[in-house]
C-alpha cells in the first residue's frame, strides 16, 4: 500500500464521541472509539508523551540486549513505537497486546507507515489470561483502572511470576485521592486541562458519566500497597500530575 494511502486511514479523526449529538452509552473500545483514539489520549491524558519519554529512559537503564517489553492494553500501539525510536540500537524485542481487535488493526498500520513492523508483533488476547514468562519488562498504562478490582491483584501477582528477577513494571494510572477536598480539586483541575484542549463542558461531563462504572481508579498508596505484597522489592512515583501517576515496581534480581 503506497504510504498516503495509510497516513490516511492511520490520522486520527477529532474525537467528539460525547458532543451533543451522540447517544450515551457506557464505554466500549470499538470501531468509533478507534477511529479517535490517538487524538482523544493526546488531548485527555496529561503529559501522554513526556510518560512514554521517561519510561523509556528507566526501559534503557534497566534492560539488557535480548529483554522483551510487552505492553499491555498497547490500544494503537503509540508507546511501542515510541519505545523503538528511542532505543533503537538496545536489542530488545517488542510485544503489544490488547483485547480490541479494531485497536490492533489501527496498531498494525501504524507500524507499517513508520516501517517498524518487523519490530513490534502484536497478539489479540485478554491480559488477564495471558502467559509470557521472562518478560524484561511489562508496560501498564491507563489500562489497570479498566480491569475488575476484585481480579487486579491476582492479575499483578502474574505479572510479577513472569518477570525475569531484576525486571520491572511501569504502571500509569488515573488516580484518586481519599482526602475528599483534594481528590475534588483534583478532578477539577483535570476537567479545566480537558476545557483547555477543546473539550465543552458537556462533553466532559457525558465522558466522565460513561467512565463511571467501567474506569475505577485507586489511589496512589492502593496501587502502591498492593504492588509491594505481591512481592515487587522497590516500588516508586517517577511522574505525577494531579490525579495521574506513572510508578515503576523492581522485582528482585
Ligand atoms: N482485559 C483486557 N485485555 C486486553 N486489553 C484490554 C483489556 N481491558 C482493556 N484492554 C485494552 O486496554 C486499552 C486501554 S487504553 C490504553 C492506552 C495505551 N496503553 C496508551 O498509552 O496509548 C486507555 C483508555 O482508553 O483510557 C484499550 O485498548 C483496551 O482495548
Ligand atoms: O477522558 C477522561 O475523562 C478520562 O479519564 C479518560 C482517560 C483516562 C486515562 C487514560 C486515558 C483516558
Amino acid at each position: 500500500m503506497v504510504s498516503e494511502v495509510k497516513q490516511e486511514m492511520v490520522r486520527p479523526l477529532r474525537d467528539t464521541l460525547f458532543s451533543v449529538d451522540t447517544v450515551q452509552e457506557d464505554f466500549v473500545f470499538n470501531e468509533r472509539v478507534v477511529e479517535v483514539f490517538d487524538d482523544m489520549l493526546d488531548r485527555s491524558v496529561p503529559f501522554y508523551r513526556e510518560v512514554i519519554s521517561s519510561s523509556a529512559r528507566l526501559l534503557d537503564s534497566y534492560l539488557h540486549s535480548g529483554d522483551t517489553v510487552y505492553d499491555l492494553g498497547c490500544s494503537t500501539g503509540t508507546t511501542l513505537l515510541e519505545f523503538c525510536r528511542l532505543l533503537e540500537d538496545k536489542g530488545l524485542h517488542f510485544v503489544g497486546i490488547d483485547s480490541s481487535g479494531p485497536m490492533l488493526e489501527k496498531a498494525q498500520l501504524k507500524a507499517e507507515l513508520y516501517r517498524k513492523q518487523e519490530s513490534i508483533r502484536f497478539i489479540e488476547e485478554d491480559i488477564t489470561d495471558m502467559h509470557h514468562p521472562d518478560a524484561g519488562a511489562f508496560i501498564l498504562n491507563y489500562t489497570l483502572q479498566f480491569i475488575r478490582p476484585l481480579r487486579r491483584e491476582a492479575f499483578l501477582r502474574n505479572l510479577h511470576s513472569s518477570l525475569r528477577p531484576g525486571g520491572i513494571l511501569l504502571l500509569s494510572e488515573k488516580i484518586i485521592s481519599h482526602d475528599q477536598r483534594l481528590n475534588r480539586e483534583f478532578i477539577d483541575i483535570y476537567h479545566q486541562f480537558k476545557k483547555a484542549r477543546g473539550y465543552s463542558e458537556l462533553e466532559i461531563a457525558k465522558k466522565r458519566e460513561a467512565l463511571e462504572n467501567v474506569l475505577i481508579p485507586f489511589s496512589i498508596e492502593e496501587n502502591r500497597s498492593m504492588l509491594k505484597q505481591i512481592g515487587f522489592t522497590t516500588v516508586e512515583t517517577y511522574f505525577q500530575w494531579f490525579n495521574f501517576t506513572s510508578l515503576i515496581a523492581v522485582k528482585a534480581s
